[in-house]
């Protein structure tokens, strides 16, 4: 059996990912997500950490050059990776909301137009979402700070996550509708699982009675 190779995100959910990994013993060595070494063996443990931008793990796991990753739950709705999805971390919590100005008076998704800008990351959720419901979007894509397009113009609304509501509110924009609920999840290499399966299966099982403590 080779190494083992584990994809991490750096980045907010960096410290807990680990503190799991390092409960089930797979993590004996000090791990930084900000020291510019993006490749940390542990060779105690037989096994490779690899840090990636949080919105990347899912490529490197799909792709097999990790067998196993952390991601969130809205970045897998989004790639629509094909991983396997085994177990649900308990941190990173948020949810993908639809949101748009108070100005606009608009209270639920019944109350939009039928066509609408909407400036997201997520502009495949974003898409399935809309088009499902009837209503016809023009997405505007953005990398970050998404809530400041409606505030001077860009868009009508946007789709973003939203975790305390602070965001939202200080920049005077309101939830009309919660496409979905996110968290970190374990993800699993569709080869990995069946061809180092024995020590995988144990590793998911530790991990999974970690979280649930
Ligand atoms: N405010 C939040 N509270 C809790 N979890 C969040 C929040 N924002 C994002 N997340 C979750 O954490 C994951 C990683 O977010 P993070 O901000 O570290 O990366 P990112 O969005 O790629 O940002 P950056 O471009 O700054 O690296 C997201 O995909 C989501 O699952
Ligand atoms: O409901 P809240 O607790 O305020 O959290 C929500 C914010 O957190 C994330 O932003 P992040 O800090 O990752 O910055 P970004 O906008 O650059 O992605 C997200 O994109 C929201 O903007």
């Amino acid at each position: 059996m080779g190494r083992l190779r584990i994809a991490l995100p750096k980045g907010r959910m960096f410290d807990p990912a680990v503190e799991i990994l390092r409960k089930v013993g797979l993590v004996n060595r000090e791990l930084d997500d900000d020291s510019r070494k993006l490749v940390l063996p542990d060779e105690k443990n037989d096994v490779e950490f690899i840090l990636s931008k949080a919105v990347d793990v899912q490529t490197y796991v799909e792709h097999g050059v990790a067998d196993l990753g952390v991601a969130g739950k809205d970045i897998l709705l989004e790639s629509e990776a094909d991983v396997y999805e085994v177990a649900d971390l308990g941190f990173g919590e948020c949810r993908l909301v639809v949101a748009l100005s108070k100005q606009a008076g608009i209270t639920s998704l019944e109350e939009l137009p039928l066509t609408s800008r909407v400036a997201t990351k997520y502009t495949n959720v974003a898409e399935k979402f809309f088009t499902k419901r009837g209503f016809q979007v023009e997405l505007v894509k953005l990398n970050g700070s998404i809530e400041l397009a409606p505030l001077i113009g860009l868009v009508d609304m946007i789709v973003d996550i939203s975790s305390t509501g602070t965001t939202l509110k200080k920049n005077n924009l309101v939830e009309i509708g919660e496409i979905a609920k996110s968290s970190a999840r374990l993800i699993v290499n569709r080869v990995s699982y069946k061809t180092e399966d024995q020590r995988i299966i144990k590793i998911i099982k530790q991990v999974k009675e970690v979280v649930k403590e």
